[in-house]
C-alpha cells in the first residue's frame, strides 16, 4: 500500500549545517532526534510538542576538527585529559559511517540508526588498536532517546586495549540556578577543579551556583535532573556506565570558550553517563556495551517536597 501524504519517514538522511550529513529520526507521535555522522553526534532531541530538550550552543562550530558544542558528544577512547590523546578522545571529531549490516540487536523502535567507526591509518598512529565501535541511536515510543554503544576489540595481534568513555550529554534547562540533580547526593566524587581529589557529597540534591566539574563514582543506574521553572524532569537511565560527570563552566570559563556564548551556561547542564574511574579493558574478540536512555517527563516538583523515588517511579 502506498504511504499516505501525511505519513512521515521514520529515518531520513539529509544535509545539516555546513552541508554535513545528518540523520533525522521521527517517532509516530511527533518526537524527533537528529544525529550528525560527524562525531555520531546527537544534536537535537525534541518532544512531541516540538520542544528542544538538548542544549546546542549558538556558537557551535559544525566543522572538523572541532567537536560540536552541545548535544551528545561521544568521548572515546579517552575521557577528559588523562592519557596521551586529545581531550575526550577522537571519536567525537571523526566521520562515522552508516552501518548497513549491524550484528543482530533487538529493538522495539521503528525509528533508529546504526553508525560505525573504525580506526583510520592516522588514528592507528595515535592509538594503535583495531576496533569496531557501533552506535545505535533510537527513539522509543513515548519519545525516549536511547543510545547503545558496542565496542569490540578486533586487534589481530592478540593485544588487549583499555579505554574510558562518556556520553557527554548537554541538557537544555530554563535556568541553571533553578535546577536540582537527584540521586548523586552522598556519593564520592573526583573534583576536576581540585586536582581530581576525592570528596564525598554531603548535601541533599545538587544545586548550582558556580562552576562545577565533578566525576561522581559508582552512581545508581537512574539519575534525575529537575528543572523547576520548566516543570520538567529528565530521567537518565544507564547500563554499563558506573560514573556520572556533572559539568557547568559558569561565567568565567564560558568567556574563555570560543564556541560557547558568555551567558549560555545559564541554560545548560552536562550530566554525562561515563566510565572513568575504572577503565574498560577488552581482549581481542571481546565486546563492551554501554547504554543510555533519556526521558523527559512533566514534574510536579516543588522545592522541598520532592520524593526522588516517586519521580523515578512515575516515569
Ligand atoms: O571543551 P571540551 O573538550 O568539550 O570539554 C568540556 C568539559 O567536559 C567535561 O566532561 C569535563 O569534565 C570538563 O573538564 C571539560 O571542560
Amino acid at each position: 500500500m502506498a504511504a499516505s501524504g501525511s505519513e512521515r519517514v521514520a529515518v531520513e538522511l539529509c544535509k545539516g549545517i555546513n552541508g554535513l550529513d545528518k540523520v533525522v529520526l521521527r517517532d509516530p507521535r511527533g518526537s524527533t532526534a537528529e544525529v550528525y555522522l560527524y562525531g555520531a553526534h546527537v544534536t537535537s532531541w525534541k518532544n512531541d510538542h516540538g520542544e528542544e530538550l538538548l542544549f546546542v550552543s549558538s556558537k557551535a562550530i559544525f566543522k572538523p576538527p572541532k567537536a560540536i558544542r552541545g548535544g551528545i558528544p561521544i568521548c572515546f577512547p579517552q575521557f577528559g585529559s588523562q592519557g596521551s590523546l586529545e581531550q575526550h578522545g577522537f571519536a567525537r571529531n571523526r566521520f562515522w559511517s552508516i552501518d548497513t549490516d549491524p550484528p543482530p540487536f533487538p529493538t522495539n523502535s521503528k525509528s533508529f540508526i546504526d553508525l560505525i567507526l573504525k580506526p583510520s591509518e592516522e588514528d592507528m598512529q595515535k592509538w594503535p588498536n583495531s576496533y569496531e565501535f557501533r552506535l545505535r541511536v533510537a527513539l522509543g515510543t513515548g519519545g525516549d532517546l536511547m543510545l547503545t554503544s558496542r565496542i569490540r576489540n578486533t586487534n589481530a595481534d592478540g593485544k588487549p586495549f583499555t579505554f574510558t568513555f562518556a556520553y557527554h550529554t548537554y541538557f537544555s534547562v530554563s535556568d541553571i540556578s533553578e535546577v536540582r540533580v537527584e540521586c548523586l547526593e552522598t556519593l564520592d566524587y573526583l573534583d576536576n577543579l581540585q586536582n581530581k581529589e576525592r570528596f564525598t557529597e554531603q548535601g541533599d540534591a545538587l544545586t548550582f551556583e558556580s562552576e562545577v566539574d565533578k566525576i561522581y563514582l559508582s552512581t545508581p543506574t537512574k539519575i534525575a535532573i529537575l528543572d523547576h521553572e520548566k516543570k520538567r524532569t529528565f530521567v537518565l537511565r544507564k547500563d554499563g556506565l558506573p560514573d556520572a560527570v556533572v559539568w557547568n563552566p559558569w561565567d568565567k570559563k564560558a568567556k574563555t570558550m570560543a564556541d560557547f556564548g558568555d551567558d549560555e551556561y545559564k541554560h545548560m547542564l552536562c550530566v554525562e553517563a561515563a566510565v572513568v574511574e575504572k577503565p574498560i579493558t577488552l581482549k581481542p574478540g571481546e565486546e563492551w556495551k554501554g547504554r543510555l536512555e533519556l526521558s523527559a517527563v512533566p514534574s510536579s516538583y516543588c522545592s522541598g517536597q520532592l520524593d526522588p523515588q516517586k519521580v523515578l517511579q512515575s516515569s
